[in-house]
């Protein structure tokens, strides 16, 4: 499987099928430290990413808004003192898709602590 993080994301659509059981298994091995959340019924992938002031936890924040905007793909963010949460799913079809592990991944790669 080619790494998730060499991937781009493919655009958006309603009729795109959610990640099945098997690929979410599969998947999720390759970001291991995020959680799988559901809420209101939408599986989502989450991740909290600590920081030593709100000003980092800041520019992370940025960091993933312009990786989000040059992938066509967006997360749910909160940034507080201390920590900023990244939360992926695909809003179009309410659950997870390829793209949001391919950006999980990517958010990784722009932690430095
Ligand atoms: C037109 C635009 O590409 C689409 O609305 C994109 C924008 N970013 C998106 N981000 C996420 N997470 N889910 C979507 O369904 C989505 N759709």
């Amino acid at each position: 499987m080619e790494t998730l993080t060499q991937e781009k994301c493919e655009a958006c659509r309603a009729d795109a099928p959610k990640v099945s059981d098997q690929e979410l298994a599969e998947l999720i091995r390759a970001i291991p430290d995020w959680n799988i959340e559901v809420r209101d019924g939408i599986m989502q992938l989450e991740k909290v990413f600590p920081f030593k002031t709100f000003v980092a936890a800041l520019d992370f924040t940025n960091k993933v808004g312009i990786l989000a905007e040059d992938e066509g793909h967006h997360p749910a963010l909160l940034t507080e003192w201390g920590k900023t949460t990244v939360t992926w799913w695909s809003h179009k079809i309410k659950g997870l898709h390829r793209n949001d592990f391919i950006m999980a991944a990517k958010t990784d790669q722009l932690y430095s602590g």
